[in-house]
């Protein structure tokens, strides 16, 4: 029996999201829980043919919502406008991911894969890793920053380019072909492409350009919205296939990411130390781009819906754009990562 938990299952993101997930094959379960009353989702979801069953879930019952889960995914919280940037949503967001932590810690079992979509990403994970700590629970390999829209757009804007010139050998969805690393927000998300011939064959204006929509997608849509919202569908979309990922390893023992049968590794927003490979990758982000940071997106492989360990290989194969990319990230990570931490810290009592 999977059982997946929505925590933020009435918003822009949770009810796309729901639905996606109410047509997975393997979910049993799907429990729907907002502040907003999620009942009226519920009934709306169950009346599809699919195999899982829905229960929705208001405020008074988020312990309901949470018992037995397998996975708890979590869009709940502010979403940006035009002007705000991603850490204006920091002191509401932090105090609602930190609170649904604590109930997560308190109620569901120490295997649980915690899902966070909220943002800022980059400051929220280090924010659950940090609760889970305070509550004598952490399991790092539990805990991910879905950070997959990165790179459903890295994909997507780059097959736009190699059609511009009239390239189709080369498919964006082939293992390898790009991927993002870093974190989620801004210059903080590097885009990389480990054969350089294609860096080559876009030529310095077009790659300036893809690089900057991958790190600037958000804005993109904030804008197009006209100040309604940010991202949601493509975002539902990128969590659905993150999650499918780690279905099909608590499936099938390991889980890689398959689309249109090509298979390749999905980074997520992570804790390095205590995963394997966590320290190796560490001192090769030292060496590179001089500074060492805790969290960091990177591609993951799965055993049984956990991190069964990191690709380090992704940092062997820089260009020099790529490692000035990588260069100007890590600061803006770090003063990220610290925020999150305090936040937690400075708090006497759980
Ligand atoms: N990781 C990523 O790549 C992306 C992250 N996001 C982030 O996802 C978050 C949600 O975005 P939207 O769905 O567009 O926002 P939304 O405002 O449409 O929905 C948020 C939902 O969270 C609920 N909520 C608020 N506090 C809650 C609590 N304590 N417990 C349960 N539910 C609670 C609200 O009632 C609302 O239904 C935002 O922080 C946004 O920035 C958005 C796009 C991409
Ligand atoms: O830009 C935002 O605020 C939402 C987001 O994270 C994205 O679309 O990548």
């Amino acid at each position: 029996m999977v059982k997946v938990c929505v925590l933020g299952a009435f918003g822009g993101i949770g009810q796309p999201l729901s639905l996606l997930l109410k047509i997975n094959p393997h979910i049993d379960e799907l429990s729907l829980y907002d502040l907003n009353d999620c009942h009226g989702i519920s009934k709306d979801l169950s009346h599809i043919n699919t195999k899982s069953t829905t229960s929705g879930f208001d405020k008074n019952t988020l312990k309901d919502a949470l018992q037995g889960s397998n996975i708890v995914v979590i869009p709940a919280g502010m979403a940006r406008k035009e002007g705000m940037t991603r850490d204006d949503l920091f002191k509401v967001n932090a105090n609602i991911i930190k609170t649904l932590c604590l109930h997560i810690g308190q109620t569901c079992s120490e295997n649980v894969k915690v899902l966070i979509i909220s943002n800022p990403v980059n400051c929220l994970v280090p924010v659950a890793i940090e609760t889970f700590r305070k509550l004598g629970k952490l399991h790092p390999e539990n805990i991910m920053g879905i950070t997959t829209l990165d790179i459903v757009r890295a994909e997507t804007f780059l097959r736009e380019h190699l059609r511009e010139l009239n390239n189709d050998d080369i498919d964006p969805l082939d293992h390898d072909v790009i991927s993002v690393v870093g974190g989620h927000s801004g210059t903080t998300i590097v885009p990389i492409i480990p054969d350089k011939n294609i860096i080559k064959l876009l030529g310095s204006s077009r790659y300036k350009q893809l690089v900057h929509r991958i790190q600037f997608g958000g804005d993109e849509v904030i804008k197009a919205k006209k100040s309604s919202g940010s991202a949601t569908l493509s975002m539902a979309y990128a969590a659905s296939e993150f999650i499918s990922t780690i279905l099909l390893s608590m499936t099938h023992g390991t889980g890689i990411c398959s689309k249109e049968q090509k298979y390749r590794y999905l980074p997520a927003y992570v804790y390095l130390p205590g995963l394997k490979n966590g320290a190796q990758l560490k001192r090769h982000l030292k060496q590179v781009a001089h500074l060492d940071v805790n969290y960091f997106a990177v591609p993951l492989k799965f055993k049984n819906g956990s991190i069964s360990e990191l690709d380090p290989t992704i940092l062997t194969k820089l260009s020099q754009e790529e490692i000035e990319l990588l260069r100007a990230a890590m600061e803006p990570l770090q003063i990220n990562i610290k925020k999150g931490e305090k936040f937690v810290q400075n708090t006497a009592k759980m």
